[in-house]
Formats: C-alpha cells, sequence, structure tokens
C-alpha cells in the first residue's frame, strides 16, 4: 500500500477515533455537568427545605405572623426550586410534599393565635406536629435527593474523567501507532536514504538501496538507485574526459614546454602569462622573471614599443590586427640587449569582451646567417656559371628550362630572362632540340648521359660535349636533369690531328700500321660488297741494312722517303700504300680483276725501283722483295690471314735471292671461319 494512502487511512481512522472519543468524553462530560447541575438544584432544594424546616420550628414556636409570611415565602421559593431539575420520583415525591404543606400550613393559619380550647391546642397541635413532619419529611427527601444528585454527579465525573482518560489513551495509541508505522515505513528507510545520500555526498557512488517496495520510498529507492547508476556512469564519463581533458591539457603543455619555438602568451593588459623553455633559452629571462612583465619591456625594440602599443589597444578591444594571424618576421630585444630576428605567428584569443594572445616565435638567425651565406654561395656560383666557358643549365621534366647561364646567353644569344621557365625546343629551336632529345629523356629516366654533338650556334659550328645530371628527388623520382655543354671545337681538331699523326707514318707521310689495319678491313669489305677482288702486297727493301750500315741512318732515311714515293706513283690514287715498320711496307690493291693484275703492279714496282735513287738518297740502285697475296671477292679471310699471307709470300721472295715477287697460295685452311 501508498505510504499515502496508508498515512491517510491511520489519520483518517485517529481523527475518527479521536472524534469519538471527544464525543464520547463530550457526552460524559455533559453528563457530568448536568448531573453537577442537579447536585446543586438538590443542594439548594435541601437547603431551602431545611430553612423552612427551620422557619416551621420557628414559626410553630411562636406562630408570628411575620415568620408566616417568611414561612409561605420560603415555601414558595422552595416550590419554584422544585419546579426545576430532572424529572425523578424522589422530585415528584418532594413536589407533592412541598405542594401538600402549604394546605396544612393554612389551616393551621386558619386557627387562631392563642388556643382557647383543648381540642383546638390539640388541632394545632396535630397540624404543627403534621406541618413538623412534613416539612421534615420534605427535608429528609431533599436531603436524600441532594445526597442522591451528589453520587450521581460523582458518578457522572468519575465517568467523563475514565472516558477522557479512555480517550485520551486511544489517541496516544493511535499516534503512537501511527509513529511506529511512519518510523517503520517511512523514518527507517528515510534514514537509510540519508545515509545513502550522505555516502553518495561522500563520493560513494556505488551506493544502492535494497528493498524495492511498492510504495513512494519504493519508488524513491528505485530513483536513488537510477539516480547514483546515472551519476556514476555520468561521474565515469566526467572522470574519463577528465582524465582525457588532463591528458591533452598535458600534452599540450608537454608541447609548449618542449617546443622547439618561444612560445609566449600575454593577457588583455600585455602583460605575460605563459613562457616556455624555449623562449627562456632564446631570450635569456627565466619563466618565473617575466610572468606578469609587460611583453614591450623585455622584447619589443624601444623604436617599434609605440606601435606595439598601439596595436595592443586595437587588438585587445578587437581580436585583430595586423600581425594576427600572419607569419611575420620581426626583430625582438634579447635579455642582453641584442636584437634577434624572429618568425611570429600570434593567434586571438576571446577572453569575455577582450582579446589576449597566443604567440610562437622562432628564432631564424641560423637561418638568416644559412640564407645570407646561400645567397653569398648563389652570387658566387653565378659569377662562376656565368664566367666559365660551358654552358649551364637546368632542364626540368617538363621540358622548361629553369637556369641558364651567361654562357647561354653568349653562345645561343638568349638571355636567361628571356629563356627561363620557356620550352627548351622554344629557345633553341627544333634543330637543336632534336639532337639533344634523346639525351634529355634518358638523363630525365635517371641515367647520367655524356654526348658529343655539333651544333651550329649564332652561325658557328661548335663541337659540344654534353653531360646531363639526372636530378633525383628523395623518393627516386627524377625532377629535371643539370645540363653542362662544354665546347670542345678545338679540343676535337687537336684530337682529330694528333688522330691523324698516330695513324700516319712520319717519316714517309703514308699510312702506319694502325692506318694499314683500318684500310685493309675497309678494302676487305668494300671487295665483298663489289665482288672485285683485292691483292696486299708486302715489300721489303733488299739490303736496307747495308745502306744504313754504310752511309748512314740520314741517307737510309732518304731512300726511305723515296721509295715510298716511288710506291706512290705505281698504284692507283684509290689503292693504299703503308710504311708498317723499318724497310717494310705494305700496298692494298682494290677492284682487281684477277690476281695478273697484282702481279703486274708487282713487276712495275721493280722496274720503278730501277733508276738510281736520288743524291740525298746516296745516288744508290737498290731493289725490293715483294709477296703478294691475291684475295678473291669470295674469299673468307681477315685483314690480319692477308698481312701474314702477304709475309708468308715475301718471305719465299726473299729466298728466291730478292728483287723478285712471290704469289700466296691459298689453301681451305687458310680460310676464316
Ligand atoms: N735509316 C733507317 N733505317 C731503318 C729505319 N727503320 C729500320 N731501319 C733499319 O732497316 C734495316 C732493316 O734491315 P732488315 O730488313 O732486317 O735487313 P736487310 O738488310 O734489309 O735484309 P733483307 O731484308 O734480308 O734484304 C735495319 O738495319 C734497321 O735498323 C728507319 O726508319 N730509317
Amino acid at each position: 500500500m501508498k505510504i499515502r494512502t496508508l498515512l491517510l487511512t491511520s489519520a483518517v481512522a485517529a481523527l475518527l477515533a479521536t472524534l469519538g472519543g471527544g464525543i464520547i468524553v463530550w457526552l460524559a462530560v455533559a453528563a457530568a455537568a448536568d448531573a453537577s447541575a442537579e447536585e446543586e438544584h438538590a443542594q439548594e432544594a435541601s437547603r431551602e427545605t431545611a430553612n423552612l424546616l427551620v422557619l416551621t420550628q420557628e414559626y410553630v414556636l411562636h406562630f408570628e405572623p411575620r415568620a408566616a409570611q417568611q414561612w409561605q415565602q420560603r415555601q414558595a421559593a422552595l416550590a419554584l426550586i422544585l419546579a426545576g431539575g430532572h424529572e425523578s420520583p424522589a422530585l415528584q415525591s418532594l413536589r407533592r410534599t412541598n405542594g401538600d404543606l402549604p394546605q396544612v400550613f393554612d389551616r393551621l393559619l386558619e386557627l387562631p393565635g392563642s388556643p382557647d380550647s383543648p381540642l383546638k391546642t390539640r388541632r394545632q397541635e396535630f397540624l404543627v406536629d403534621e406541618l413538623l413532619t412534613a416539612t421534615q419529611i420534605l427535608a429528609d427527601g431533599a436531603y436524600r435527593w441532594a445526597r442522591e444528585a451528589s453520587a450521581t454527579q460523582m458518578e457522572a465525573e468519575r465517568r467523563s474523567q475514565h472516558y477522557g482518560m479512555a480517550a485520551f489513551a486511544l489517541v496516544v495509541a493511535l499516534l503512537l501507532a501511527q509513529a511506529l508505522l511512519v518510523m517503520r515505513r517511512v523514518l527507517g528507510p528515510v534514514a537509510r536514504l540519508g545515509r545513502a545520500t550522505a555516502a553518495v555526498e561522500r563520493g560513494d557512488l556505488n551506493m544502492r538501496l535494497k528493498g524495492h517496495t511498492e510504495d513512494e520510498l519504493g519508488e524513491l529507492n528505485r530513483s536513488f538507485n537510477a539516480m547514483t547508476e546515472s551519476l556514476a556512469q555520468r561521474t565515469a564519463q566526467l572522470d574519463r574526459e577528465i582524465a582525457l581533458r588532463a591528458e591533452s591539457e598535458a600534452r599540450v603543455r608537454s608541447i609548449i614546454t618542449n617546443a622547439p619555438d618561444a612560445f609566449i602568451s600575454i593577457d588583455e593588459e600585455g602583460r605575460i602569462d605563459e613562457w616556455n623553455r624555449q623562449a627562456e633559452l632564446t631570450f635569456g629571462w627565466q619563466r618565473d622573471e617575466v610572468l606578469g612583465q609587460l611583453l614591450s619591456d623585455l622584447l619589443i625594440p624601444p623604436g617599434m614599443r609605440a606601435g606595439h602599443n598601439a596595436g595592443m589597444k586595437h587588438f585587445v578591444r578587437t581580436g585583430v590586427g595586423p600581425v594576427i594571424n600572419n607569419r611575420l618576421e620581426v626583430n625582438a630585444l634579447h635579455r642582453d640587449g641584442h636584437e634577434i630576428p624572429v618568425q611570429l605567428s600570434i593567434a586571438a584569443m576571446k577572453n569575455g569582451d577582450t582579446y589576449t594572445a597566443n604567440a610562437f616565435l622562432h628564432d631564424i638567425s641560423g637561418r638568416r646567417a644559412a640564407q645570407e651565406r646561400l645567397s653569398a654561395s648563389e652570387k658566387r656560383l653565378r659569377d662562376i656559371t656565368n664566367n666559365v666557358p660551358v654552358i649551364i643549365s637546368y632542364i626540368d621534366a617538363d621540358h622548361r628550362l629553369q637556369f641558364v647561364n651567361e654562357t647561354f646567353h653568349e653562345w645561343m644569344g638568349v638571355a636567361p630572362g628571356d629563356a627561363v621557365g620557356r620550352k627548351l625546343i622554344e629557345v633553341v629551336g627544333p634543330v637543336l632540340h632534336s639532337q639533344r632529345r634523346h639525351n634529355i629523356d634518358r638523363a630525365l629516366k635517371g641515367e647520367r648521359v655524356v654526348f658529343e654533338v655539333e651544333s651550329e650556334m649564332r652561325g658557328q659550328l661548335r663541337c659540344l660535349q654534353n653531360v646531363y645530371i639526372p636530378d633525383v628527388r628523395p623518393d627516386g623520382t627524377v625532377a629535371g636533369l643539370y645540363a653542362v655543354a662544354s665546347d670542345v671545337t678545338a679540343l676535337k681538331q687537336v684530337e682529330r690531328r694528333l688522330n691523324e699523326l698516330a695513324r700516319i707514318d712520319t717519316l714517309t707521310s703514308l699510312p702506319n700500321r694502325r692506318q694499314l689495319e683500318e684500310k685493309l678491313d675497309q678494302a676487305v669489305k668494300r671487295s665483298r660488297r663489289s665482288g672485285r677482288p683485292l691483292a696486299v702486297l708486302f715489300l721489303d727493301i733488299d739490303h736496307f741494312k747495308q745502306i744504313n750500315d754504310k752511309h748512314g741512318h740520314g741517307v737510309g732515311d732518304e731512300v726511305l722517303k723515296e721509295f715510298a714515293v716511288r710506291l706512290v706513283h705505281c698504284v692507283r690514287s684509290t689503292d693504299t700504300v703503308a710504311r708498317l715498320a723499318g724497310d717494310e711496307f705494305v700496298i692494298v690493291l682494290e677492284g682487281l680483276n684477277d690476281s695478273a693484275e697484282a702481279q703486274i703492279v708487282a713487276r712495275k714496282i721493280g722496274q720503278a725501283l730501277g733508276p738510281a735513287f736520288g743524291e740525298a738518297a746516296g745516288g744508290l740502285a737498290l731493289s725490293s722483295s715483294i709477296g703478294v697475296a691475291f684475295v678473291d671477292a669470295g674469299t673468307k679471310v681477315t685483314p690480319e690471314q692477308i698481312i701474314a699471307k702477304a709475309d708468308e709470300a715475301l718471305y719465299r721472295a726473299k729466298r728466291a735471292g730478292r728483287a723478285t715477287f712471290a704469289v700466296t697460295e691459298w689453301s681451305s685452311d687458310d680460310l676464316a671461319p
């Protein structure tokens, strides 16, 4: 049952009981009052009857009229008294007795004052006696009535007291029962709830109440449990959030403390309220020294303070300013008075109606010095690149020129300002571009390329040695290429000359062994292509050693020179006459029809040597032995094999007595594989 219903029911019961008890008590009290009034009435009647009896006795002694009058008045008053009161047999008897008295008294009055006869005397005595008896009876009756009324009144009073006590006891009992009920059903659970609430207040959110009755306290218990459960969850959630926030704050503080940049925050008055470790390192002030100090006094150079303070005033009100949310480079004061270049980032923080600021300051002294060093280095590099006689350029992956030096300007006639940013083909033209395109592509694929190319630049043919170096990013992709082009035209000419010299016999100006090998190789290939045979004649001056020995090496040299000239005259211009070494010469005859033609040439040489040599050559007559190797167009032999065959034939000619020639006989073993 609901407590409210229970309390209401018990209250109604108590009320009804109290009401009933009250009515009973009231009735008892009323009865007692009634009995009391009756008792007073009876007492009064008793007193009056007693007085009447006294008056009667006085009257019957003297029979005075005044006494008679008083008796009558008293009797009438008694009649009036007896007329009231509760009807009862005793009262009715008293009324009757009192009502009979006047007749007796009147008869007594009717008697003369002094009886004059015994009869009268007797009659008077009889009437007196009757009157006294009746009055005495009346007095006795009134007395009894008074006693009875007094007993009745006492009984009524006692009863009313009993009823009052009983009602009081009932009310007390009911109140006690109700109190017990309240204690059992309300105060106990409320006390437990109070203890549980106190426990919750102390922070014990695991407190749960047992006893899930269906009354209000049961509901309250459930609500309390739900509330503590919710509180526990909410508290746990809050704890987690607080922990997360604390962790986040700790992280932020750690980041700020250990930030590589100086972190400074200022309040709306421009006073410092945060100063991290890097700020200490950068500006030389310790955190404890600067907290509460004006930023402008510590960090702003004197010349900038007025502007700073004006800007601060505006910023504090509006949250905006030229330095807010911008990255600027400014100068700040170090503790020792020197200025430090710093990169400044400021964020505004709204704080009620005003704004405060958080600033990160990064000391860029090192960077600035590095920039200056870099600029100087770049300038030096530019000076160098502009003054070296090579083209230095950078071509990006899109084939656009991103750098060219002054030499490029000089050779190509395009100023760096007109070349940078444009496609290479637009700057150098399609011809030069096509000469380089393949190698550019190779370099852009990551290959270091070195190549030579001859290009006409501003009407001048230049032989350029190019080095393309790929610009490889850390991830392996190629951003572009560095191109270095050196003009090796002069070098090439020297090289060509050296090459020629290396392939020419300096004494006779004939091709030497090296050039002979090249020319023979080409001749063999031509022979195969043309199908025309060729022949190689291997010549050696007979007894040349003796010329040297007899006439000296100078004469020997002259002999060799004139010998060479005579050989050249014996062959066609398309043939090759070469000096191998010492007095050994080789002639390559091309475009032959058969071996007979080679033999004809051999004989012709023999005849050409017949006349005496010039004066410088000592006027000598000499001869030569010749080995002839005839090579048909279809014969697959190598130049070395041909030379060897000719040498072999020469040996045979020497053996045959010199001043003659011998022709090679090829066997199948001689064929090249
Ligand atoms: N003057 C001169 N002599 C040279 C030169 N080169 C080699 N000789 C000499 O040429 C000579 C060659 O002699 P050989 O061919 O071996 O002998 P030879 O006397 O010709 O005898 P045969 O060849 O058997 O007839 C050597 O004495 C070399 O010193 C040169 O450039 N100038």
